[in-house]
């Protein structure tokens, strides 16, 4: 599906849609549990990955209570059951990853695939680190990509791994380690990238009552744990990476006197609240009210900045479209792993930004977009599968001049299903291709 993005203002309230990270990992926390609801989770294609996995380990998960904001999961209590069938994890790393330690607790075989982009993405450190606790687990093609088989009943013990490929391995172990016998601690062989990824997940454990905890040298979780959140149910915040396309379309498109305001955009351990500093650095009229959850954008005289994405990899294609927009060098700093995404995010923003005029040097670890005020001019860019690739450029669409489409514009579905109809509501020039 292709969108057409017109030069437009924006203004107006909106809703942050609920966070992906939190939901994924509230649904299988709910599944490792006896019982559990969620409210207001995310629903979309990667989190409805999610809730297939739960199923197909025994758990149940109930939709019927979606239009009041509760979804309501049976778990399988902390033993998942050698599921059926094949999980298919279409695009989503998370669920992979998560599923995958899961799937090792079966005393069977779990086996996982993906979508092409889902079948790219690496997974060999966590496979390693499941081998060396004693479980199974491949890749069918030798390669550390999905499709991948795991299981054979991990009990727990000590592992280290590379911290700089997923921090979604370090989640999976101290989700699936606090079930085991013995426990799972997690030595760090090198700097850990995505680091408040893992916060959150401790985040969600704590609300689960379940125990973990930051080493020296990385991670543990002790085993023997039961899930089980204080009064039955935990609620989901809102995203702060769907926040960051709402806040820089305020930011390069805001009306004259007007502003953007999202609501549910409440304090967590989201890293991806920097964008509300960075935003502020380039120079937008940016204010959070955290008691009340609501973010206020406006427009300002944008200039580049330098940004270390180490902690916040999906801001990067966020951070480059601003950028492309700012005034003078925007250059993102530590982005080496940005690349093992849905696609690789440096080289996609650095070629459709291109398309649409600007300028940008890509070195491995590091993407420098040469902004200018009023450069850009509408063309047909390439979403190439991936739904921050295609947000980012929707932002940018509403600067450059003339009209740009955005093909695959559908992958939003992957976390924000909305986006098309509330960028449309705020005032921005988007129709069907
Ligand atoms: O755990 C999570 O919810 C995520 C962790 C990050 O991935 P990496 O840890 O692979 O960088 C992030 O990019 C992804 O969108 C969500
Ligand atoms: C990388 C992402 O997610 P995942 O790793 O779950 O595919 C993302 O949402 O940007």
């Amino acid at each position: 599906m292709k969108k057409h993005v017109s030069r437009s203002r924006v203004a107006g309230r909106c809703r942050a849609p609920p966070s992906k990270s939190y939901t994924h990992r509230a649904i299988l926390a709910a599944g490792y549990a006896d019982e559990a609801t969620v409210e207001d989770p995310l629903v979309s294609a990667d989190t409805r990955a999610t809730m297939r996995a739960v199923s197909a380990f025994g758990g149940g998960v109930d939709r019927s209570r979606l239009d009041a904001g509760t979804l309501s999961v049976e778990g399988f209590g902390g033993r998942p059951e050698v599921p059926d069938d094949v999980i298919n994890c279409e695009n989503s790393g998370t669920t992979t990853r998560l599923v995958t330690a899961a799937g090792a607790l079966t005393d069977g075989l779990t086996v996982l695939t993906g979508d092409d982009s889902l079948r790219s993405r690496p997974h060999e450190p966590l496979l390693d680190a499941i081998e060396d606790l004693g479980g199974r687990a491949e890749s069918t093609r030798r390669n550390g990509r999905a499709p991948l088989v795991v299981g054979e009943s991990i009990t727990g013990g000590a592992v280290s791994m590379p911290g700089d490929v997923s921090s979604q391995f370090i989640t999976a172990l101290l989700m699936a380690g606090a079930v085991t016998d013995e426990g799972i601690e997690v030595d760090l062989e090198t700097e850990l990238k995505s680091a408040p990824y893992v916060d959150i997940t401790l985040e969600v454990l704590e609300a689960f009552g379940v125990d973990a905890e930051h080493t020296e040298s990385g991670f543990r979780v002790p085993g023997g744990q039961q899930y089980a959140p204080a009064g039955g149910s935990y609620a989901v915040p809102g995203d702060f990476s769907s926040i960051s396309y709402l806040a820089a379309a305020g930011a390069v498109a805001a009306e004259d006197g007007s502003e953007v305001v999202v609501e549910g955009a409440h304090p967590s351990a989201q890293g991806d609240t920097a964008i509300v500093d960075i935003l502020d650095r380039m120079g937008a009229e940016i204010s959070w009210d955290e008691d009340a959850g609501e973010l206020r954008i406006s427009g300002g005289d944008l200039s580049g900045i330098e940004v270390d994405v180490g902690d916040t990899p999906d801001l990067l294609p966020t951070i480059a479209a601003v950028g492309a927009i700012a005034d003078g060098d925007t250059r993102i700093v530590n982005c080496e792993h940005v690349r093992l995404k849905e696609t690789d995010r440096v080289s996609a923003m650095a070629e459709e930004l291109g398309k649409l005029g600007a300028e940008v040097t890509e070195e491995q670890d590091t993407l420098t977009v040469h902004g200018s005020d009023s450069s850009l001019v509408g063309a047909e860019v390439d979403g190439r599968g991936d739904h921050r690739i295609a947000m980012s450029l929707a932002v940018a669409g509403l600067v450059a001049e003339g009209t740009t489409t955005v093909d695959d514009a559908e992958h939003v579905d992957v976390s924000f299903p909305d986006f098309w109809t509330v960028l449309d509501d705020l005032g921005a020039k988007v129709t069907n291709a």
